[in-house]
């Protein structure tokens, strides 16, 4: 008999996917059962039914894995916010190793050795920065998150992996925009007036910046509401952030001061760090700098050396490193990231680092192209990866080393290959937990020339 959306069956869990599904096999199809883990057995209610695969939903547990943990709010979970929660941290590290040995599995580079998660210090409250939406529900403003691939706002003040002291400014700040009856956004008609709030905190310097992300550039509660915003222990600077489209990007262009600083600052080892609105900050402050000193003991630096930060955000790494090194170049697209990081080599008396701004497939050929010889590339890209013209740009500024830190291992191990193919060759991937409770796998490796 065919599946049938809403039949009700029960499964034996045998893996997890990529996205943390449990996965079963039923009459010959695949089904990928939100919140289930290898091990267990459970009753479950099918959701959708494709042509090889279903999605599926528990309706009761048969047979408990010992590796779940019972955890306080089931809606972490369902919003996707930390859909890893119920599985043991251990295991979650063991979860993320895997997704890099079955992706060289699958690039036929079983040969490649995968070192043990590096486990993050804090695994809950360890993020330094939060974006939720605001929207209206049962006719009150509320803050919280997403249910998984919807809108449906879910009202939520524990927002679990963000630092606690977050969390309550979120609080304070929905607080004073009830009380002063800003309306929320209404993203159907592209109504109302708040979208998203944006919350950012150094631990290191405790400065907390507040974004409010508008409809509009200004509204007749501003003057009030930043008054009140600004009374929240902590927070040093407020920004509006106007964002008049109907689109589901977050931030829109525009930024206006509304109170104090345009930048919090914050600090990774000695070294201060500006960071303005739409700079790219790591977000798992405790783990940062155990990551960067893992690619920088990969690189074994010399005083000679001429090193390229390239997607550099706000200079994190390269200034880590500029002090033992004899220049550092760096791109990055974010113009007010570029901006940030040249101030920060100022801040920091770093003066053989030099930033540019622009996209690094354009810059580096046309470094390479001015002669540019390097002896070691740090690359930090975003999910999609390099580009094949980066990578033979920065072939061909011959570094004997190209260290490689990614948010997205399988874009990784696909530009690992290309690399390969101009005679650098790599052994060994690390995978490190930036973001626990949450599927998302970091990894560093290094590459060498032969
Ligand atoms: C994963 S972040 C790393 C930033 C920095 N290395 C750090 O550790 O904080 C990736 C950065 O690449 C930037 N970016 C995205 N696409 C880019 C491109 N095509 N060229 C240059 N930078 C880009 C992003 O703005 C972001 O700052």
């Amino acid at each position: 008999m065919n599946m049938q959306k809403n039949q009700i069956i029960d499964l034996e869990i045998t893996d997890l996917s990529y996205e943390a599904m449990g996965v079963a096999h039923y009459n010959g199809m695949t089904v990928f059962v939100t919140n289930a883990l290898p091990g267990e057995v459970v009753s479950a209610k099918i959701l959708k039914v494709k042509k090889n695969f279903a999605f599926a939903k528990i309706e009761k547990i048969k047979k408990e894995s010992p590796d779940r943990v019972k955890i306080k709010l089931n809606q972490w979970v369902q919003t996707g916010l930390a859909s890893l929660a119920h599985i043991k941290y251990e295991k979650q590290l063991v979860f993320k190793r895997n997704q890099v040995v079955n992706l060289l599995k699958k690039a036929h580079l079983d040969d490649i050795e995968v070192g043990q998660t590096l486990a993050s210090p804090e695994q809950k409250g360890y993020r330094n920065k939060a974006q939720v939406p605001v929207r209206e529900v049962k006719g009150k403003l509320e803050i919280g998150f997403f249910r998984r691939h919807s809108h449906d706002l879910v009202p939520l003040t524990n927002f679990f992996t963000t630092d606690p002291e977050i969390d309550r400014v979120l609080v304070a700040v929905r607080d004073v925009l009830r009380r002063n009856q800003v309306p929320a956004y209404d993203e159907i008609h592209n109504k109302g007036e708040v979208r998203y709030l944006d919350v950012r905190r150094s631990k290191a310097t405790g400065e907390i910046m507040v974004i409010l992300v508008c409809l509009h550039n200004d509204f007749v509660q501003l003057p009030r509401v930043a008054a009140e915003i600004s009374q929240i222990p902590g927070v040093t600077s407020i920004i509006l952030n106007h964002n008049p489209k109907k689109t589901n990007v977050i931030l829109g262009q525009k930024d206006y001061v509304v109170y104090g600083d345009d930048h919090i600052t914050d600090q990774i080892g000695n070294l201060k760090f500006r960071i303005s609105p739409k700079s790219f900050f790591q977000i798992n402050s405790l783990q940062t700098p155990r990551l960067y000193n893992l690619a920088i003991e990969k690189a074994d630096l010399k005083p000679s050396d001429v090193v390229v930060d390239a997607y550099s955000g706000i200079g994190t790494i390269g200034l880590s490193v500029a002090k033992h090194v004899k220049a550092v170049r760096g791109m990055e697209v974010i113009a007010d990231a570029v901006r940030d990081a040249n101030a920060n080599a100022k801040l920091n008396n770093i003066s053989n680092a030099k930033y540019v701004t622009g996209k690094a497939e354009e810059i580096m050929p046309h470094w390479a192209k001015e002669g540019l010889k390097t002896d070691v590339v740090f690359v930090d890209p975003p999910r999609k990866g390099l580009t094949p013209e980066f990578i033979d740009a920065t072939v061909k500024t011959g570094p004997k080393k190209v260290v490689y830190i990614s948010c997205n291992p399988a874009t990784m191990i696909r530009d690992l290959q290309l690399f390969k193919e101009q005679g650098y060759q790599f052994d060994r991937i690390d995978p490190v937990d930036m973001f626990p409770q949450t599927p998302h796998v970091e990894a560093v490796t290094i590459l060498t020339k032969n």
